[in-house]
């Protein structure tokens, strides 16, 4: 296959659906989904994912580059690999989604929904992780899904990263990962929602994390300097080279409220130019919903992911909380 991305996109089966490189054996499974292992035995089964919103391209870029390398047989691979280009024919649109947002329909929530193709994709998202999670080798090897997104708006910190809500601690190297790929926050969700890394983590117990990595762009127009540090911790992993040097540590930030839509009454108390991790004092009105109204709760909190055009029943902000760095320090 000359190019993952450029064949997915061509909505049509490439022609050798394996092949192996001095290093690795690939294997296209379906239109934007391709698996990789390497030829020595496998030390983790990863799952990267990115395109699950059709107009967040700098991610799919990276992804594409770095699948380009290892098909090519310009690089290493240590770990089984599942990639995946999420929304194929939201990419051929530009678009986030087409009917539905399938970061919303995980964990059979597709199910809820009329039948389409988003349903049709969650679900074969669903077979081709759970397949690949299940998948016999000889050592029982950690797994880790990294889903790369991009946000709609500007953020106060351009690079930050989404945890799925976890009842087990997250492992170390995990961490010390997400630390060395540049983001500069993190946020822990402390409710369980219908994405992907919620379906990852809670069925399969993957370390999972949402990258957000700056704001969707159409193709050719991203700045990927931006993210240099996220794609070389990403080949890094990949080869089993070492990580590149972090800089500081991520701030941390845990979800205290979500606001949803609920009627074509909701109201957003915030501007089109409210950036992600914008601060609100306690006591302002943050949306309201007929009856229903949000405030801010906590002496301060931080909104993510503001947005009042979803469709109904569904989150149109987060609002969040800084934790202490130094009591999350002395705890891990
Ligand atoms: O900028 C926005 O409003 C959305 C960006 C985005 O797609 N974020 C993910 C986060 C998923 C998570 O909560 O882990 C999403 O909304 O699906
Ligand atoms: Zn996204």
């Amino acid at each position: 296959m000359q190019d993952f991305l450029q064949q997915t996109l061509s909505g049509d089966a490439p022609q050798r659906q394996r092949g192996e490189t001095p290093y690795l054996r690939w294997q296209w499974l379906d239109h934007g989904i391709l698996q990789l292992e390497p030829l020595g035995e496998p030390q983790q089964a990863l799952v990267l994912s990115a395109g699950i919103h059709g107009n967040e391209t700098a991610p799919v870029e990276i992804l594409n580059t770095l699948i380009g390398a290892l098909l090519r047989g310009e690089m290493q691979l240590r770990h089984r690999v599942l990639a995946i280009l999420g929304n194929p024919a939201a990419l051929r649109a530009g678009k986030r989604y087409l009917r539905h947002d399938v970061n919303r329909l995980f964990g059979g929530r597709w199910q809820r929904i009329d039948d389409c193709d988003e349903a049709r994709r969650a679900l074969r998202l669903e077979q081709a992780t759970e397949a690949f999670w299940l998948q016999e080798t000889r050592e029982v090897q950690p797994r880790w899904h990294l889903d790369l997104h991009t946000a709609i708006r500007g953020s106060w910190h351009t690079r930050f990263g989404v945890l799925p809500l976890n009842p087990q601690p997250w492992p170390d190297n995990f961490i010390d990962w997400l630390t060395a790929a540049g983001l500069e926050a993190l946020v822990f969700h402390t409710a369980p929602g219908g994405t992907f890394t919620h379906f990852s983590c809670a069925n399969f117990n993957a370390a999972s994390c949402t990258l957000e990595l700056g704001k969707a762009l159409p193709f050719g127009t991203n700045d990927l300097t931006q993210f240099a540090a996220a794609q070389q911790a990403l080949a890094a992993l990949l080869s089993g080279e070492p990580l590149p040097e972090a800089q500081e540590a991520p701030r941390r930030y845990r979800v205290v409220q979500q606001i949803t839509r609920l009627s074509e009454q909701f109201r957003l108390h915030m501007d089109a130019e409210t950036r992600n991790f914008t601060a609100f004092p306690q006591g302002a009105l943050l949306a309201e919903d007929g009856e229903t109204r949000y405030f801010v709760q906590q002496a301060r909190e931080y909104v993510l992911f503001p947005n009042p055009g979803v469709a109904l029943g569904l989150r149109a902000g987060l609002m969040l909380v800084e934790e202490n760095a130094q009591t999350e320090a002395l705890s891990r």
